[in-house]
């Protein structure tokens, strides 16, 4: 089989290029599968202008979506929109058929296969040597409490009292007009609960005590906080408790295949050795320390100031004016309504997108072509990357390669570091002054234009967490101590 799965969530499933095709090694197809849900007549309305594919094209749709909206916001160097590939029909059966409507005219896209470097060019002088290691880094919702949207957890999601003027937002922060118009009715009476504490922990409680998942104590505000501490403790913690968040996966041979995600998106850790995780956290928090990318997320997740409930009334009047025969793509009485609708919807892609930070060592071209410095590495003790595969490319090998975003990353305290013993940072020390050089490259994924249907959803979640988190005052204030996290001052205590 030359496509196998390699990973599946609950919109697409990724499959790796296991072939000799050399144009494709180091790829990935990225197909949509059948229980995806496709745009209608209101997202048209909403992205028309912006998103203006061919009906039905939804590829088109999404490939304009990440070029044209996500890459000027996100920085293009982390986006790979990817290139229009018809689904073999090989694996029709792996995705439990196709899109109706679609046939066999239904388009993937190839993308670089993040998980290896094969289609990627490194940095002048440079060659990758041994193994790659790619770890996959769910950023959720970063915003702190205070600057969640106006509709988000500042009070119960209750309908306008009556007597309230609709386009008034009581107690909100917001000064954007048309976020005001748009949230007629959310108020801050009762708990604000929203305002306290991450949204992440809100989130975890919910699923722990819906689900029974142990509650991670990963804060996505650690891993926005640019501190190299505080982000090592946020990786740390999703490899410890994943819960959807986080894995790291080593590299594999041409040929081979990697296992997928486990049941459930569960995350796994597949052959890392226990000691190597340290140093692999510590070279992702720097790789990710002195990347534009988080802060360029965090950006992107504040661009909402409805909040969900606010993007739930206004999808609600935008529906029925649709419904009323009214245009509202032309009506320039909508163009500051569509606007924040946008803003939300993108807001929520940046909020469910995932960051991959790929691994690898590397050496000076003029000393991998020489023995002695190679050498240096055969000690796998000195890397933090678990052992090659026996097959590991030789760069010469490498098929042809396109220029990405693969960076030198030099880690002067990993050649320090205590597993290292004395001879082997002496030999890190004879190619770079002490200092041990790796390839990087940081790369964003699942970046889909969420369809405005889903708002609904997104409404009800959040009513969810705040109804939980107030039954569950006790258990969440004891999870957010053992998280670190202390709750603002000023803000009332949860009931
Ligand atoms: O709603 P959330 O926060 O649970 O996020 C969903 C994700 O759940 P999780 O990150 O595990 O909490 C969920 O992730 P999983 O499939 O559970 O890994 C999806 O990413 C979903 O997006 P979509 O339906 O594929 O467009 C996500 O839905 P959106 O909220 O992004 O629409
Ligand atoms: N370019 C890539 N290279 C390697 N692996 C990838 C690539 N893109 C995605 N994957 C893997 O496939 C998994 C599923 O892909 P993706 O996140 O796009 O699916 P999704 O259905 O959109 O996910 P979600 O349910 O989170 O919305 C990812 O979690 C990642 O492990």
């Amino acid at each position: 089989m030359e496509w196998q799965l390699k990973g599946r969530g609950a919109a697409n499933a990724v499959f790796g290029y296991c072939g000799n095709d050399h144009a494709l090694v180091g790829h990935v197809l990225r197909v949509r599968m059948a229980s995806r849900r496709a745009p209608e007549a209101a997202d048209q309305t909403i992205w028309a202008g912006v998103l203006d594919a061919a009906d039905g094209d939804d590829t088109c749709r999404e490939m304009l979506y990440m070029s044209d909206v996500i890459a000027p916001l996100l920085g293009s160097q982390y986006v790979f929109t990817g290139v229009p590939f018809p689904v073999p029909s090989t694996l029709y059966e792996a995705l439990d058929g196709l899109p109706d409507g679609h046939g066999g005219d239904h388009l993937a896209t190839i993308q670089p296969d993040h998980t290896t470097f094969l289609a990627n060019a490194p940095p002048d002088g440079y060659v990758g040597v041994g193994p790659t290691v790619c770890m996959e880094i769910k950023p959720k919702w970063g915003l702190r409490p205070d600057e969640a949207p106006a509709g988000t957890g500042a009070g119960a999601a209750v309908a306008a009292p009556s007597g309230r003027q609709a386009g008034t937002v009581s107690g909100a922060e917001s000064t954007n007009e048309a976020a005001a118009a748009a949230a007629p009715g959310i108020t801050t009476q009762g708990s604000n609960v929203g305002r306290r504490y991450p949204r992440f922990m809100l989130h975890m409680l919910l699923k722990h005590v819906q689900k029974g998942y142990p509650l991670s104590l990963y804060n996505p505000l650690d891993l926005f906080s640019g501190e190299l501490g505080a982000m090592q403790r946020a990786i740390r913690s999703l490899l410890e408790c994943p819960s959807g968040g986080a894995q790291a996966e080593a590299g594999r041979a041409p040929g081979t295949c990697p296992a997928g995600r486990g049941a459930e998106g569960e995350a796994q850790v597949v052959e890392v050795e226990a000691e190597a995780v340290s140093a692999l956290v510590r070279l992702a928090a720097l790789a990710l320390q002195r990347e534009d990318v988080l802060s360029n997320v965090h950006k992107i997740q504040a661009l909402d100031e409805l909040g969900p409930q606010g993007a739930l009334q206004l999808y609600g009047e935008l529906v029925e004016a649709m419904q009323s025969g009214a245009s509202p793509a032309s009506d320039p009485g909508w163009a500051a309504r569509l606007s924040a609708l946008r803003a939300y919807l993108t807001s929520a892609t940046a909020k469910d997108c995932a960051l991959m930070v790929t691994m690898q060592r590397a050496l000076p071209a003029t000393a991998a072509a020489t023995g002695s410095a190679v050498a240096g590495f055969s000690d796998t003790s000195a890397s933090p990357l678990p052992p090659a595969p026996a097959a590991a490319p030789a760069a010469a090998n490498a098929p042809p390669r396109t220029q990405q975003a693969v960076q030198l990353l030099l880690d002067s305290c990993s050649a320090a570091s205590p597993h290292r013993s004395p001879a082997t940072a002496a030999s890190g020390a004879a190619v770079l002054e002490g200092v041990v050089p790796y390839l990087v490259k940081v790369a964003v994924v699942d970046l889909d234009v969420k369809p405005a249907a889903k708002i609904r959803s997104h409404a009800a979640l959040e009513a969810k967490l705040l109804a939980c988190a107030e039954q569950h005052a006790g258990l969440l204030a004891e999870y957010a101590a053992r998280a670190g996290w202390r709750a603002p001052q000023g803000a009332a205590a949860p009931p």
